[in-house]
Order: C-alpha cells, then structure tokens, then sequence
C-alpha cells in the first residue's frame, strides 16, 4: 500500500491530534504518501482531502481537538454517499484509510470495509464506549478535567454545607462518572448502566448528614437524565431546597491530551499503519493489558451496543467492558454511612 489517508469523525477527543501525527509520521517512514481528510465522512464525500507531510503535523502531538476537523455527518449511512466516498480516495490512488473516532464512526469504517475499501478503527473518543479496548484515545484527559472542576466544588460543596449533582459527558456510557466519581471522591455516582432508586440515594444522604457530613456530592453521567431532572426527583422527596447542579459539558471534550492520551494515541497511530501496509482492514485497534490489540470492527461495535432488546421485551444492558461494574461496586464501598 503506497497512499493511505486519515479522518477524525464525531466528537472530537484529546489525542487525536497526536494520533493523526503517529499516522502521517509512521506512513512516511513506511514509505507512504498520507493524505488528511477535513470533516470526517463529510470531507470524504465532498473531496476535501490534502496531502500531509512531516511538517503538517508538526507542534501536533500536545494540541487537544483535531486540526483535520471533525463532523457528525449522517448522510454516510446511506450507500450512495458511501460510495461517493471511495470514488473521492479512489481518484486520488489512496488506497486504505484511518478512522479515527467512537462507535458511529466505526459504523462508517465498517461500510467502506464491506465495499471492499480497507479500513482500520482507532478508538477516538472521550466516552470510553467502545468494546476491544480498556481506553480510548481522550477519555484520560476527559477524566483528569472532570476530577479538577469536581475537587474545586467539593471546596464550595463543603464550605456552604451544600449538595451538589454534578453532570458528566459520556453520551450512554458512565465510564466518565464512575473513574471522576472515585478519583474525586463522590458520595454517590449515577450511571446509564445500572439502575439506582432516587430514594436509596436520600437515604444514603441522611445517614450520611446523622454522621456528622455536612456536604454530598453526586457524580451523574448524562445518559441517564439531566442533573435538573435528578434535582427535581431528590427535591420531591427530602428537604434539599440548598442543592446545586453544576454541568461540566464540552470542557470535558477539550485541552491538552494527557501523558497517558498522547502515548497511546502515538500507539495507536503507528499501528494502524503498520495494518494497513500489511493490507488488513475491516479492524480495530485496541488496548488491553498495555498491549495493543487488533478486533474486528464489526465486533467492536456490535457487541459493545448498550443496550439490546432481549426476545421477551426486557432491555438487556451491556457493559463495554468489565471495570465500570466492579468501579460501580468499589464507590458504593467506600461511601457506606450506614455503618
Ligand atoms: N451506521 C452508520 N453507517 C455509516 N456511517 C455512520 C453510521 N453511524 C455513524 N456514521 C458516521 O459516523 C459519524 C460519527 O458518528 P457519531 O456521531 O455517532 O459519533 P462517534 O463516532 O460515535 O463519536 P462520539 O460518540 O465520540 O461523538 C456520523 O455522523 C456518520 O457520518
Ligand atoms: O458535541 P455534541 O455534538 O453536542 O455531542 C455531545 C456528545 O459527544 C460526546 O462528548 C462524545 O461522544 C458525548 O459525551 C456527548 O453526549
Ligand atoms: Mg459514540
């Protein structure tokens, strides 16, 4: 393979700077030609497409966003618009492609695989939600900006005896909640992915007031409701007129990718090219145990859905991975005050 090209899709992550720049820099040791696409599928269709050189990604590696810019473009589910884009990398000679982006973009890197475009997924997002791999590229760097603003409204929360929800990204996922929620000590985190009753949160908070707490601080990821909604409920239910919602929103989404975010989407990068010289697609590369992993897009996505609907029309919720349940259990360990 002598020309590959690279894209950032979706919400952007810290990192994917430093993985576009492993890309180009790997390619060209490989002997390739790497050419960027702006806007993710969109730029793919529409032929904004560039070549990069070693400079191109130069002062890269520390910068958060992406400088090939990103987009939700959903138009690429439909196959005309597929197929419009492997004409745009055919014109040009390229011949394999790095997507660099969650789930949704996997999807897209799955149809140019299926129409016979080799494709290779690099997990970019700060959601944490795709399975075949304990991290993804951003999600570090996420978690470290939502422990800082958490620890800074513990010293409010404390100060004026209050509670606080604090809202999290992480669209259906609680990674986000449950590693900021420990890291940061919360009294109680929310997630997507294992039912809680708002009364059992009430009661926690009373014996937790009985031991002499004067603050509580409550960790919601987003997918389950608005940190509004979960006031409104808690409000209805105890003596809370003194509660505060704070939403951390797109902070979480920018700034300059942590040592860890850098090094694996370096990983990442490199590896991906390695793939592709070697003319696999149709993969997705992963971290497991430190080492990089390689799983069939297909399986990354599809088995890593949140949810599915089992034959009796119950909701079977799905972990990507296994650390969220035994995080979930460790936090409602350590903030016991029934004891
Ligand atoms: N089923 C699909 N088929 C083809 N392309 C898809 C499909 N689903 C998503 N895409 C493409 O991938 C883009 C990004 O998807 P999405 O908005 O779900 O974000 P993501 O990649 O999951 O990232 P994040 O969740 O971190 O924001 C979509 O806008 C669309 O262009
Ligand atoms: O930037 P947008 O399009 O509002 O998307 C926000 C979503 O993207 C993410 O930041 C990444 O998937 C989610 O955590 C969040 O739900
Ligand atoms: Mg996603």
């Amino acid at each position: 393979m002598k020309r590959i090209a690279v894209l950032t899709s979706g919400g952007d992550s810290p990192g994917m700077n430093a993985a576009i720049r492993a890309v180009v820099r790997q390619g060209i040791a490989e002997g390739m030609e790497v050419y960027g696409i702006k806007y993710g599928y969109k730029g793919l269709v529409e032929g904004d497409i560039e070549l990069l050189d070693t400079a191109s990604v130069r002062d890269q590696v520390a910068r958060g966003g992406t400088f090939l810019y990103s987009a939700r473009y959903p138009e690429f589910v439909q196959l005309e618009y597929q197929l419009k884009g492997i004409e745009q990398l055919k014109a040009r000679g390229i011949e394999g492609v790095v997507v660099i982006g969650g789930d949704g973009s996997y999807h897209g890197a799955m149809r140019l695989t299926e129409h016979g475009f080799p494709a290779i997924g690099l997990p970019g997002t700060i959601d944490n939600d795709i399975v075949g791999t304990e991290y993804t590229i951003g999600f570090d760097t996420a978690v470290t900006t939502a422990v800082d603003a958490l620890d800074k409204i513990r010293d409010t929360s404390s100060s004026h005896n209050r509670t606080f929800i604090v809202e999290v990204m992480g669209r259906d996922a609680g990674d986000i909640a449950l590693w900021a929620g420990i890291a940061a000590g919360a009294d109680d985190i929310c997630i997507p992915e294992r039912e809680f009753k708002v009364e059992n949160i009430v009661k926690r908070m009373n014996e937790a007031h009985k031991q002499g707490k004067n603050h509580y601080l409550i960790v919601l990821a987003e997918g389950v409701m608005h940190g509004e909604e979960l006031a409104e409920a808690l409000k209805r239910q105890g003596d809370l007129s003194d509660l505060r919602v704070s939403v951390l929103g797109h902070i979480q989404r920018g700034g300059s990718p942590t040592v860890r975010d850098r090094v694996l989407a370096s990983r990442m990068g490199a590896h991906a090219v390695k793939l592709l010289k070697e003319g696999k697609g149709g993969l997705a590369v992963g971290i497991r145990h430190e080492k990089l992993v390689e799983n069939p897009i297909l399986g990354s996505v599809e088995e890593g859905a949140l949810m599915s609907i089992n034959p009796d029309g119950s909701i079977k919720v799905n972990f990507p991975h296994e650390a969220p349940i035994e995080l979930y259990r460790l936090n409602k360990a350590l903030n016991n005050y029934s004891k």
